[in-house]
């Protein structure tokens, strides 16, 4: 096994900054002998909030991830911490959403099919049936649920007893092409990911290259956020942009956009998955 290989829990955590913390996490580590492989921290002067994120080899510690918790909490509550430690041996559950358009998605199932992305896929769920037989080529459930845009309520209810079903963890829009209700945006506040196809905050909404052409942009782009009520101003984690100029037609750029939003969505989520985005306000901390 390569020190890749080892198992590591994950511990992130946010608190108001003050001296002292490095100093105390990283010593109840050590009282145990915790191996420390990567450790990262942000103190934010704005807000006064202290970020960190630690990872420990598993094999490193002498008790189990309930123990390491308990005694993990007298630390946490004398900082004041908001804080999670991972266990590597149970997976992240995702629910992947799409729409019609599939470059997204391909790469998200391909990428699970070989373990470089690694999630528990509990399922697709799509308001058209497009991409079934891409789903289930891969071998995962696929749930069409129509959304009747005079009526939405019916869909999105089934929506969230679907995700409610699948004991969904995080899910992913990968292109899907609703607006997502409040209820539901606040019930996975945090846990609901969105490729946006353009550099935002430029272009929020639909047809977001139409107006980039309109624009006369030299930069297209794509943006991964968490998803919020506000349609397309969530906290960013993750951006690229790709060149264009006069001679693109939008169809061109819809072609040179797609290769970034599938790029942008997959290193999001890779972020996301191995908790190294950590969010506060409108914005987050990403320790890449
Ligand atoms: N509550 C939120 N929902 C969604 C967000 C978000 O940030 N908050 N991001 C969008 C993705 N998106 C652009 O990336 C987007 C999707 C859909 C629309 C839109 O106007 N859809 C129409 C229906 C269009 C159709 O039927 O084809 C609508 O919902 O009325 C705008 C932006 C995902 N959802």
């Amino acid at each position: 096994m390569t020190a890749a290989q080892r198992p590591r829990y994950t511990l992130t955590l946010s608190c108001p900054d003050q001296v002292g913390i490095v100093a105390a996490v990283s010593s109840f580590t050590a009282s145990f002998n915790g191996w420390i492989v990567e450790a990262a921290q942000h103190a934010d002067s704005e807000t006064g909030l202290f970020f960190m994120r630690q990872e420990i080899y598993v094999d490193s510690v002498p008790f189990g991830i309930n123990e390491l918790r308990k005694r993990f909490t007298p630390i946490a509550e004398q900082f004041g911490m908001i804080w999670k430690i991972r266990d590597p041996d149970v997976p992240h559950r995702v629910v992947l959403m799409c729409s019609k358009q599939d470059h997204c998605i391909t790469d998200l199932l391909h990428r699970w099919s070989t373990g470089d992305l690694k999630f528990h896929l509990c399922g697709v769920i799509s308001n058209h049936n497009d991409l079934r037989s891409l789903t289930e080529y891969y071998g995962a459930p696929y749930h069409h649920v129509p959304v009747d845009p005079k009526n939405k309520t019916p869909a999105f209810t089934r929506v969230e007893s679907l995700c409610e079903e699948m004991d969904a963890e995080t899910v992913v829009l990968a292109r899907y092409m609703q607006i997502m209700p409040p209820h539901l945006c606040e019930k996975y506040d945090g846990r609901m990911i969105n490729i946006h196809h353009s550099f935002l905050p430029a272009f929020i909404g639909a047809k977001p290259y139409h107006q980039a052409f309109e624009r006369g942009v030299k930069l297209i782009g794509a943006t991964c956020h968490y998803v919020t009520p506000d349609l397309d101003a969530g906290p960013i984690i993750e951006q690229d942009v790709a060149r264009v100029t006069h001679a693109q037609d939008p169809a061109e750029m819809v072609r040179r956009g797609q290769d970034v939003e599938r790029l942008v969505l997959t290193h999001g989520l890779r972020m996301h998955l191995e908790d190294r985005v950590l969010r506060y306000g409108n914005k987050t901390v990403v320790f890449a």
